[in-house]
């Protein structure tokens, strides 16, 4: 018999749709956002529809959380799986109010107050809808109607949220708007997720877990920062490469404006307002916002310089080096990338292992309503 994990999101699928062949394994954490990222094409969507039951192919397997929902004997209907769907297009009922929307394949019964029950009002503030109940859809803007998408898939109370694309119908402007929203139900619920985009900015800002896919095959699946700081995975080597990590507010300096971060491994200042001891952020760092020394740097406008240690090499191209390291002086803690010249390389006699610090030129700072850009 098969084992069943609880706490995990599994999917085994394969098969074949017209001339496309998928054949995707993944396994995941049942908390949190996982994204599901590759280039167009490589079966995001499919891996979505066969977890929603949308898509039957014989002979996969998913289940969710100790729940069976496909194997050779079971295969449950989109209708029997607890599941929220938020389309790239919302599909509002025109004829009805936000307010009617937001409650149709709501349960019935009252509900409030129980166990692990997303509340009406709860879902209004999170994704502030308070002044738009009484409206008519026709009479929303894009984001507006993709709030009351998500709210409506959120009050079906599901035990499972799958987004296919929720920001890629609206404009840049829209999508910044919505993404402090997203960032506030990840903060709040603790509703799985799995989210598909191609954008990768929404991945870095949403993402706790990742299955990377392409070509109808799975290439990555882990942790965020682990497959962006995997050299053999494409994130790694992109130009525009980061990695993403958690960092705690730890001090809040307000005579220079600076914020104190503890991460895995070291500390960081980064540029802010005031933020309460103890609260959490996500911060990014990309890869050419780092440069490396060997020694500690002293007459520098840099505000951080953190100890670390190599913990991998590749070469990008030609001429450049992609250095992985590992905060603190054993290279234990959180990763961070950086480029460097081969010539950098060789001049600095740099090599795996070897001790570094890691010059770090910019810090985006995300919070539960947004994101501040924070540089030197
Ligand atoms: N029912 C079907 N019959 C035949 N081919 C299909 C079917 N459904 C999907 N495909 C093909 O499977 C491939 C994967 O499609 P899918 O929509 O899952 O990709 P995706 O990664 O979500 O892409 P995008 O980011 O462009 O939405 C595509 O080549 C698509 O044309």
């Amino acid at each position: 018999m098969r084992a069943i994990f609880p706490r995990m999101i599994r999917g085994e699928f394969r098969g074949r749709l017209g001339g496309f062949a998928l054949d995707a394994s993944f396994s995941v954490p049942a908390t949190g956002i996982t994204g599901l990222f590759g280039p167009s094409g490589c079966g995001k969507s499919t891996v979505l529809r066969c977890l929603a039951g949308l898509q039957h192919l014989p002979g996969s397997l998913c289940d969710v959380d100790g729940d069976v929902w496909q194997d050779d004997s079971t295969f449950l209907k989109p209708h029997q799986r607890p599941i929220g769907y938020v389309f790239q297009e919302a599909s509002l009922f025109q004829h009805l109010s936000v307010k009617a929307n937001l409650v149709y394949g709501a349960p019935r019964g009252d509900a409030g107050g129980a166990a692990g029950v997303i509340a009406f009002d709860e879902v209004i503030e999170l994704l502030g809808l308070a002044r738009l109940l009484d409206r008519a859809p026709r009479n929303l803007s894009g984001g507006e109607r993709q709030r009351v998408a998500i709210g409506r898939a959120l009050l079906s109370q599901p035990k499972l949220l799958l987004m296919d694309e929720p920001l890629s119908a609206l404009d840049r402007l829209t999508k910044d708007e919505i993404l402090p929203f997203l960032e506030r139900l990840h903060a709040r619920l603790s509703l799985p997720v799995i989210y598909v985009s191609h954008d990768i900015t929404e991945i870095e800002r949403l993402a706790d877990h990742l299955i990377l896919m392409r070509a109808g095959h799975v290439i990555g699946v882990g942790p965020l920062s682990d497959l962006q700081s995997d050299p053999a995975l494409p994130l790694a080597t992109a130009r525009d490469a980061a990695v993403n990590f958690a960092a705690i507010a730890e001090a809040y300096d307000a005579n220079y404006g600076l914020l104190t971060l503890r991460v895995d491994g070291g500390r960081l200042l980064v540029p802010s307002g005031p933020v309460e001891p103890g609260a959490r952020r996500r911060i990014r760092i990309a890869a050419g916002d780092v440069s490396l020394a060997r020694e500690a740097p002293r007459a520098t406008s840099i505000l951080n310089a953190l100890s670390a240690r190599i913990v991998s090499t590749s070469p990008v191209g030609p001429n450049e080096m992609l250095v992985v390291m590992g905060l603190g002086p054993n290279g234990n803690g959180a990763r961070l990338l950086a480029r460097v010249t081969r010539r950098s390389w060789d001049q600095l006699q740099l090599a795996e292992g070897i001790e570094v610090f890691a010059q770090v030129k910019g810090v985006a700072l995300a919070s539960e309503r947004g994101v501040s850009e924070a540089t030197k």
